[in-house]
Order: C-alpha cells, then structure tokens, then sequence
C-alpha cells in the first residue's frame, strides 16, 4: 500500500498513528443497542478494547456505549455487584472498572488486542501462544511472578516484523490470526506493507565479482536509493533496478535503506576462509539446537539468554558447524583466556588453531579471539585484512563501540553471530546490532528457569502494613517528601527485618535505608553496625572487612570477629564489594533511580551462591509503585520476582 517511494516517510506515518483517534473503529459499539443498563460483560470487554486500555473509567464506558455517565456507572456498579467487575479507587484519580477474573486466578487464557497500538495483552497464555508470538512480536512487560497468573504485554515493531522467520507475509498473517481472537484488518495490512518493505531491496555477487544492488522497482531506485544513499555508496548504475556497489560501502548501504525503513535482504556470496576441523564434545540442550539451526538458515543472528544459559556452548557448536575461519570479539582480556579455555572444553579443536589477539599477545589462527579495544584500533586494521572470516562472532554483543562497528561491518564474512545477556532493545544500539550482526535468536527465559537450567536469582518484594492506624494517618495527612519520608520509615519494617535475618539466619545479609534515622533505629533494634556518611573511613573499612570473614557457622562463635549483618545507607550503596553477601534487604530508598533499584539488587546476585533479595515496601504507598516499576524492570532482564504480602 505504501510502497510508494515518492514518499519514502510512509511507513513512518503508519507508525506513528498510537493515539490515532479511529480506535473506535474497533469498538463494536452500537449507539442503537438497548440500555447500559443491560451492561454484559462482553460490552464491557468491547468498551476496553475500544479504549485499548486494561481498565476504564466510567465516563469511557458511557462515552463507548453512547449513554451518560450516570447510566454507565450505574450499569458497572450492577456488574460489580454481580461479581464480574472490580473496581479500585487511585488516589486522585476516577475510579477505573476492570473484569473480575483478570484478577483471579483461573486456567483460561485471555488476548486482547490493541490493534491500533500494535500491542498485545495475554493473560495465562500457553506455550503455544507465547511460541507463536515471539515470532512476530516482542515480550515488553509482564505482570505478576507466577508464570500461571501472569499477564504479558507484546508489542509488534517494524523491525519485528521485517525480521519475522515466514517465507511470506501470508505464513505470518496466518500464524498472527492464530492466536488473536478476531481479524483486525488494519494491523494485517500494516503488517503486510512492513514485510513489502523489507523484501524490496536486495544485495547480490555479480558473476564477475562485484557486489549489486537490486530493488524491487525502478522509482525505488530512483526515489528511495537515490536520496537516502550518499554519492560514494553507488558506483555505477547497471540497469534501471540494479546499481554497482562500492566494496566498502556495504554496510553503509544497509545502514542508510534500514534508517530509510527498507532492510535490505543480504544474499551476497561470501567466502569461509579455509576450512576449520572442529567438532563438538558436548551434547546440545535442545533449545541451543534451535538456536544454531536458527542462525545457520539466517546466516547471522544474536543469541539472546540469561548469564549461564549457554551461549557461548551454542556458539562453539556454531563454530564447528560452520567450519570457517571464525573470528571472536571479546570486551576483556580475560574474557579472551576464558573463551580459549571453553573452545579446548567442548571442542576438539587443536589448541595451536587457537590464536590469542589482544594487548599482551598477537596471534592469528583459524580461530582468533581479540579484544573489542584492539578490534577498533586502526594500527590493527591487519587483524581483520589477513583471512576470510566465515564467521565473526561478538561475545557481549551490546559492548560493540562505534569505531568496532565501522570497522567490522565493512568485514566480509559469511556469517555474524553476537551474544548478549542483555535483551536486545534494552542496549540502546539496537539498530547497530540489528544492521550490524542480526537479529535476536532467544529461548523463553522462563523455561530455561523453570527446567534449571539457569540459576534463579530471586528477587522478593515484601509489602508491609502500617504497624497502626495512627502511622497510617499521618502518612494520608503529610505530603511531598515529608510523605516519602514516613512510608519509607514505617517501624513495621524493623519488625519485618528481624523476621526475615531470622529466617536466614546462616547467611551474611546487607541492610540498605535511605534515612539516617532509620538506619540507627534499625541498627539499635538488631544490635548491628550501620555504615553511613558519618562514618570514619577506617572504621568503615575495618566493618567492611568483618563482613567480608567467612566462618562455617557465621553467628555461633561469639569469639570470632565477623560480622554477619551490616546496615548500609546510601553512600555505602555504590561501589562497595561484598562478594559474600547473601541476602539483601532493601528497607527504604524505593523513590530512588531504576538503576540504583538493579544495582542494589544486582550486588547480592553474583554468580556463586543463591542471593536473595528483598525489597520491603509499605502497602498503600507510593513505596509500591515504585517497588513494581523496579522489579518489573529486573523481571524484564529475566530474574525472578515474587511478591508477598506480609500479614497485619
Ligand atoms: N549443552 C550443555 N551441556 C552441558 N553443560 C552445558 C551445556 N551448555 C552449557 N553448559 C554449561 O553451562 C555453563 C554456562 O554455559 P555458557 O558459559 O555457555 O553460558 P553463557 O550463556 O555463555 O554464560 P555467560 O552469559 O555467563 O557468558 C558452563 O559451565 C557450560 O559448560
């Protein structure tokens, strides 16, 4: 439809329609239906999609059934009262209705779709659901820590569906018509003109050799090409649809039709180098199956998994199926060592193909591992000159820097494999690694949990009463930071401190507050050290050491010097190394950054021994929004979260 090249913007004005006002175009609202008095769960449900929101208030519900207010909230107070509809009260805010069993818990999977927004919400969906659509479209939240409650929120990007595994846009259509509830005609012909757009242009060896742009059709060429490539990307035009491409313009070309919204399918013929003789020693787990044989039909791709999950076992496998000369980018020296040590591990490759390149060291061999520093080096430009790569792979692929990237995307090399820990979008170089490597290959974080394979980091966040009503009160009349301050500070949490040190109590466990106050009433309520800005250097130093002494049974020999339990303000917060924290309880501190939220939780989880962390909020706060939106972000990187309710 918008394969118009004259205006090569069409396609990002069909993706900037999110608010577009003909959502009601999806509403099956009829104005003529008999009274909302007669309000059914399913006008209901049609009302929310409509207002492509989970909940609605009811001025939206009146606005969508075409009755007043007064009538709309009488018609969701009979549901209520029917138990089909909930309604919570926001603070300041109109009350917002939503359907009963989206709150409970129940087997029966739900998707509802946001067609104009491209967004997709399931609740409890199956396996086939999820498989489905992971094809097509990307995982951004999720609700909820038991994966048979959760809710989850896919959202469908151009580049998802320009990097959608279908031979057709028909295959595609198809498998999306699978799992919504209905057609939705405009997202299929969004959809449809997004993959139009990526199969317009293509690159091609000429049999002489050269390299060969085609596209689709001569105004493309002419319109598109022509002014979104710079003069020295072309060499020369060959027909009206195909153009000679500078040899080292390549990636510069795929760069410029990508940005233009044209990806450009890469078909060129490109060499392995000589051949490697390498085998695999270790048995897949099926999912690294998948993932090579994904990459090997794509010819490049990042595998996307959580620390431990086996990225780099599956690229090893990648390197033996290949057979090519393979080329390793790696962000450390030591990381460089640690590859060397896994390929010797699970391969029987011959340690002199190995070659080391890097600072200390300068070898090339069949399989050369180099640090991304001495990658972006131009006095190294030989490293990348000297063989054919038929792979290059980049370890910690989101690391990749500009100079890296300049460099290594005018390489040829048959195929380009990254690793990442990192889900892709969430790097902020997503489009350089997409142009530059591929895209995301990745097994669902859940399962890999689930079956053990990963180590499950685990995250709590603990939601605590006021300890009276009179704290209670004092919080609804305080305001601003005052406000922050008393949630933050609910003496319930001392109580809640203690029961959870008690609950662990074999384990070295880290206290962080936000408030002086707290940190000293805490620490006198325990009978703890705290660690604050005040304290001297050598003295916390001297704590820090304590802490980092190890005895089997920490708290049973009093004579013994260490400490097992340390309160922490703020300043202790960054920057410090206690490797042997086990748990974390995080009191107070919730208004803070989402980055000091991960980091937090981040120092208790290395990768020896199960660290837990808790994070205590106090219900009814600002505390547990604030607790959501961190965790959600922690869960999004694939740890585990759980939430609990403490009781009153
Ligand atoms: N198929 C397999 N069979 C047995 N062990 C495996 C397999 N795949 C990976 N492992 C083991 O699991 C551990 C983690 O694997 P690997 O180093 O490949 O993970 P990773 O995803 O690259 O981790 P990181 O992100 O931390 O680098 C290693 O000890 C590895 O030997």
């Amino acid at each position: 439809m918008t394969d118009d090249p004259g205006d090569p913007a069409a396609g990002d004005d069909a993706d900037a329609s999110p608010d577009s006002p003909d959502a009601a175009d999806d509403a099956d609202a009829d104005p003529d239906s008999p009274d909302a008095d007669e309000l059914s769960l399913d006008r209901f449900h049609e009302a929310l999609e409509a207002e492509e929101r989970p909940v609605a208030t009811a001025s939206e519900v009146a606005r969508r059934l075409g009755t007043t207010q007064a009538t709309a909230r009488d018609a969701l107070a009979a549901l209520v009262d029917r138990g089909d509809v909930d309604r919570l009260d926001v603070e300041s805010d109109p009350v917002v209705f939503y359907p009963t069993d989206w709150g409970r818990l129940a087997t029966r999977e739900r998707v509802v779709a946001f067609p104009d927004r491209r967004e997709i919400v399931v609740d409890r969906p199956t396996q086939f659901t999820r498989a489905r659509l992971s094809q097509f479209a990307h995982l951004v939240d999720t609700t909820g820590t038991d994966p048979g409650t959760r809710g989850y929120l896919y959202r469908i990007r151009q580049e998802d569906v320009w990097a959608a595994p279908f031979d057709d846009a028909d295959g595609l259509i198809s498998s999306l018509r699978s799992v919504l509830p209905r057609r939705f005609d405009h997202l299929e012909e969004w959809i449809r003109d997004q993959w139009r757009r990526a199969h317009r242009f293509r690159l091609y060896t000429h049999e002489d050799g050269y390299v060969v742009l085609q596209a689709a059709s001569e105004s493309l060429m002419g319109n598109v090409a022509d002014q979104h490539l710079a003069d020295d990307h072309l060499r020369a035009p060959i027909s009206e649809t195909e153009a000679w491409v500078n040899e080292d313009a390549v990636a510069g070309v795929k760069r410029a039709l990508y940005d233009a919204g044209y990806p450009v399918e890469d078909e060129r013929d490109l060499d392995v180098g000589d051949p490697v003789d390498v085998d695999l020693t270790t048995d897949l787990r099926s999912y690294q199956e998948t993932w090579v044989e994904t990459f090997l039909d794509a010819r490049s791709g990042v595998y996307v998994g959580p620390p431990g999950s086996g990225k780099t076992v599956a690229a090893i496998a990648t390197i033996a199926a290949v057979g090519g000369e393979t080329l390793i980018l790696v962000p450390s020296r030591e990381l460089a060592g640690q590859w060397r040590e896994e390929l010797l591990d699970h391969s029987t490759i011959d340690p002199a193909d190995i070659g080391l390149y890097h600072g200390g060291q300068k070898e090339i061999r069949p399989v050369t591992i180099a640090t991304y520093q001495i990658a972006g080096m131009d006095r190294h430009r030989a490293l990348f000159d000297s063989r054919k790569w038929g792979l290059i792979c980049f370890d910690e692929c989101h690391h990749v820097t500009a100079p890296v990237y300049s460099r290594t995307a005018e390489l040829q090399s048959k195929h380009r494999l990254g690793l990442s820990a990192t889900p892709v979008r969430e790097t902020g170089s997503e489009e350089e690694i997409y142009t530059l490597i591929g895209r995301p290959i990745g097994a669902d974080w859940d399962e890999l949990f689930e079956a053990g394979f990963v180590q499950e980091p685990e995250v709590e966040i603990r939601y605590v009463p006021w300890r009276d009503e009179l704290a209670q009160n004092e919080y609804a009349s305080a305001d601003g930071r005052e406000r922050r301050r008393l949630a933050a500070e609910n003496p319930a949490k001392i109580e809640e401190i203690r029961y959870l040190l008690a609950a662990h109590r074999d384990k070295k466990a880290l206290v962080f507050i936000e408030f002086l106050d707290q940190g000293e009433a805490i620490a006198d309520a325990l009978g703890v050290p705290f660690i604050s800005g005040e304290t001297p250097h050598y003295e916390r130093a001297e704590l820090f050491r304590r802490f980092r002494e190890e005895g089997d049974e920490p708290s049973a020999d009093a004579d013994r010097d260490d400490v097992d339990t340390l309160v922490v303000s703020r300043v202790g917060d960054e920057g410090i190394d206690l490797p042997n924290a086990e748990l974390a309880i995080v009191a107070s501190g919730l208004g803070g950054s989402r980055r000091q939220g991960s980091q937090r939780a981040g120092r208790t989880m290395r990768p020896t021994g199960s660290a837990l962390v808790y994070v205590l909020a106090t219900r009814g706060s600002s505390e547990e929004e604030f607790a959501q939106r961190q965790m959600r972000h922690l869960a999004r990187k694939g740890i585990r979260v759980r939430e609990t309710n403490v009781a009153e």
